[in-house]
């Protein structure tokens, strides 16, 4: 399967809509329910419908001041920590990323009601956890069911989930109408024939999977971009130039946002060495064939993102190193395959908040370069490992300057 002829083939199937992706797994089910992540069909296309036009460029530019606070937020965390250690700070940068990527995130699903979000995701992340480990996945379907320490945990956390957040939403229908992620999908819910409890299940899983889709995949990206412009000083400093010319001292707005072409570049790299989704599927509708492997129907087609990113016969004899100059004119002008570059997927269930995790990672590496410098520390140890997403196994510890 890992073969690349025939990894090209898949990659450009997946777009020809092989089916939707699997992201189901036995233990799962508390963490995605069934929200846009794990649906089907008429669902689907229905969650889809409702959460995608929330999520595109026009909509993101109204949400990029909350990207700012957030990102401002850190800012003045490091800016304090480098001071109380005396000029230099040895970070561990992942906790930070999380917990910014968890405060936009937060800000965005639940506006004003966002302190109650950032409790309901801190429980979503205790689930994650919990299910993440893995002692808890039993591949006996009774034993599934026993209520083992973990299980009765996990239920628990379920339970608060789900009731923190109808309380969000019962307080809501009493109050004013919002502006926000959480608004949208209440009203996409409520318009439809749903009886009560599909209802609550609707908006319920739906802000789960914005979560586990947008919370930790973001937070690891730029883990993973601050590391590479650690140890690319170049890169670093014509990224700061570019912002510090830009923004001239003023917060990032989505103009200067576009404007960043240095800085979308070395994040577009990023995401080609380092992507954090390790694979895109599809369930196979029908009987396919790529090349000469026979496909069934019922099989799910895995496409690995890693060797497809960094296939030598796609990008060139220099597929493996770090190169931000070969997205100058764009992902066409970097590779020989429009499809072989897919860090958000392929095709109608191509990622929904690419605009939105673009956004968010411009705004938030701008207000890091221009305010600090930064290299990597002799504690970092590079090894990336594939879990759910590819993350970097021991973190990425930096020796941070303010500037
Ligand atoms: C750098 C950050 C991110 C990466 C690398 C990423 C990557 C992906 C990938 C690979 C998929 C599967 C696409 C496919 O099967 O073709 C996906 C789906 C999705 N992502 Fe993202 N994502 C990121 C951030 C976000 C954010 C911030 C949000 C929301 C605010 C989000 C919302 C979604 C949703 C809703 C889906 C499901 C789409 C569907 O099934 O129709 N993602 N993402």
């Amino acid at each position: 399967m890992n073969h690349p002829d025939v990894v090209k083939e898949i990659s450009i199937c997946t777009s020809l809509d092989l089916g939707k992706p699997s992201y189901q797994h036995k233990e799962r089910g508390p963490l995605l329910g069934h929200g846009i992540l794990t649906s089907n069909g008429a669902t689907w296309a229905h969650q889809r419908k409702i959460l995608a036009p929330e999520l595109y460029m026009e909509k993101v530019k109204d949400m990029m001041s909350l990207m700012v606070k957030s990102s401002i937020t850190l800012v003045n965390s490091w800016t304090n920590l480098i001071e109380s250690e005396g000029g230099v700070a040895d970070v561990h940068v992942d906790e930070y990323m999380r917990s910014f990527s968890g405060d936009v995130i937060s800000r965005a699903c639940f506006g004003s009601n966002y302190s109650k979000g950032e409790e309901i995701f801190s429980k979503l992340n205790e689930l994650q956890e919990l299910l993440s480990k893995k002692v808890f996945s039993s591949g006996i379907p009774v034993l599934r069911h026993l209520p083992t320490k973990s299980r009765r945990e996990t239920w628990r956390l379920e339970k608060e989930v789900h009731s923190l957040i109808m309380k969000v939403v019962k307080e809501r229908k009493e109050g004013a109408s919002q502006n926000d992620l959480l608004q949208m999908i209440i009203e996409g819910a409520t318009n439809t024939d749903f009886g009560q409890d599909e209802t609550d299940r609707f908006i319920v899983d739906n802000c789960k999977n914005i979560y586990l889709a947008g919370y930790e995949t973001t937070a690891v990206s730029a883990t993973w971009t601050l590391m590479l412009l650690a140890s690319n000083p170049e890169w670093q400093q014509r990224v700061r130039t570019e912002v510090l010319e830009i923004c001239a001292e003023q917060m990032p707005d989505a103009d200067m946002v576009r404007k960043m072409k240095t800085l979308t570049m070395v994040i577009y790299e990023s995401l080609r060495l380092y992507p954090p989704v390790p694979v895109v599927s599809r369930e196979a509708y029908q009987d396919m064939k790529f090349g000469d492997m026979n496909v069934p129907k019922g099989v799910i087609v895995w496409t690995l993102m890693v060797s497809l990113q960094q296939d030598p016969d796609i990008w060139g004899p220099n597929a493996n190193i770090f190169k931000p100059e070969r997205f100058a004119n764009g992902v066409s002008g970097a590779c020989k395959l429009p499809y072989a570059y897919m860090p958000f997927g392929v095709g109608p269930c191509i990622c929904a908040g690419q605009h939105f995790a673009m956004a968010e990672l411009k705004i938030l590496l701008a207000l890091i370069v221009s305010n600090f410098s930064f290299s990597l520390s002799p504690k970092y140890r590079h090894s990336p490992a594939m879990s759910l997403l590819i993350v970097p196994e021991h973190g990425v510890n930096l020796l941070i300057k303010k500037l």
